[in-house]
């Protein structure tokens, strides 16, 4: 009935990938303007430039690092780089990039699907457990956020190597929640956020009409809002908006009733239109 205590993150060092657009610039902003300094990895020099330029337009703290988070030795390279630069210990890690291929799996190059196994799977096992849980669990002190994807949690057609790296990437966080609950590290919080469609460019096109009026693609600026709300209250898991938990829940029921609520509502079809903006 009453809603929890927010916590204060102001002086917490927040590292995010993929921070050179989309929902990883916005939890940079979103982050600052709660105080805390912000160390931004992107593949792309450019556009990760851009976003520090935004927090300092804002009076934030920006640190920009140029990182594949594919490359094991470059995380751990720019992982070593920045406790030496800053001379702290990163206290939150917010794994954010994240790919889709947009192709038919038939034609899908296999490159590409294994692109988006090591970016949305793969990364995290460097970037959290390697890299910097260490540190938070010496400390008692941390939170590592998981941005998945309700295609983490129920699928669809069309994005099967996608599904598969959020469905491994939610396995893995869970897992690793319970290992901290396990070994009581209290102090090193998990919370895991899957949104629904975000009109991000991500999936530009991908639509249900069916549902479109009572569900329409996510406004970024809502999805990184509501992210943070979960995050400031510890909420180990949020789906985001929250009609999205009636499909996972529907999960219990035979697959054929599943096929048919996907039929009636269009769900099945609804990579075809972003397929084919893709191509
Ligand atoms: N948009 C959506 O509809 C939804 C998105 N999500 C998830 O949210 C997260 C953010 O998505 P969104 O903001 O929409 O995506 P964007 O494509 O807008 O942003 C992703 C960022 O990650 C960067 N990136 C990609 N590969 C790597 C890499 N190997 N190393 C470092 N950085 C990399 C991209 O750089 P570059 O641009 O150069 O490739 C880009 O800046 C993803 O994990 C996505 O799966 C979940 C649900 C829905
Ligand atoms: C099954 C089903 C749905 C399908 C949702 C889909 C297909 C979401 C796609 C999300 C994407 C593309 C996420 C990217 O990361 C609805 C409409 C919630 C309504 C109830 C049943």
């Amino acid at each position: 009935v009453l809603r929890p205590r927010t916590k204060p993150i102001d002086g917490e060092l927040v590292l995010i990938t993929g921070s050179g657009g989309g929902l990883g610039r916005l939890f940079a902003q979103e982050f600052t303007k709660h105080g805390a300094e912000v160390v931004l990895w992107d593949v792309n020099s450019g556009a990760n430039e851009q976003t520090a330029k935004l927090v300092r337009e804002m009076g934030g703290t920006a640190h920009t690092y140029t990182v594949d988070v594919t490359n094991r030795e470059d995380v751990y390279r720019s992982a070593d780089l920045v406790r030496r630069d800053l001379g702290r210990d990163v206290t939150m890690l917010v794994n954010n990039a994240g790919v889709v291929a947009g192709k038919r799996m038939l034609e899908c190059p296999d490159e590409l699907m294994e692109r988006t196994m090591k970016v949305n799977c793969h990364a995290l096992f460097w970037q959290t457990v390697k890299a910097f849980l260490p540190q938070m669990k010496a400390q008692n002190h941390g939170h590592i956020v998981t941005i998945a994807s309700v295609l983490g949690l129920f699928s669809t057609a069309c994005v099967e190597d996608y599904c598969a790296s959020k469905f491994a990437a939610v396995g893995f966080h869970e897992s690793l929640a319970h290992e901290l609950l396990a070994e009581e590290v209290e102090g090193v919080k998990t919370t895991l956020v899957c949104p629904y469609i975000v009109n991000t460019g991500m999936f530009e096109g991908c639509k249900i009409e069916e549902v479109e009026l009572l569900l329409p693609p996510l406004d970024p600026q809502y999805c990184v809002e509501q992210a943070m709300n979960a995050i400031l209250i510890d909420q180990p898991l949020v789906c985001i908006p929250r009609l999205t938990y009636l499909p996972v829940l529907s999960r219990l029921l035979p697959w054929e009733s599943n096929v048919a609520t996907y039929r009636f509502m269009g769900s099945d079809k609804c990579m075809y239109p972003f397929i084919e903006t893709m191509n």
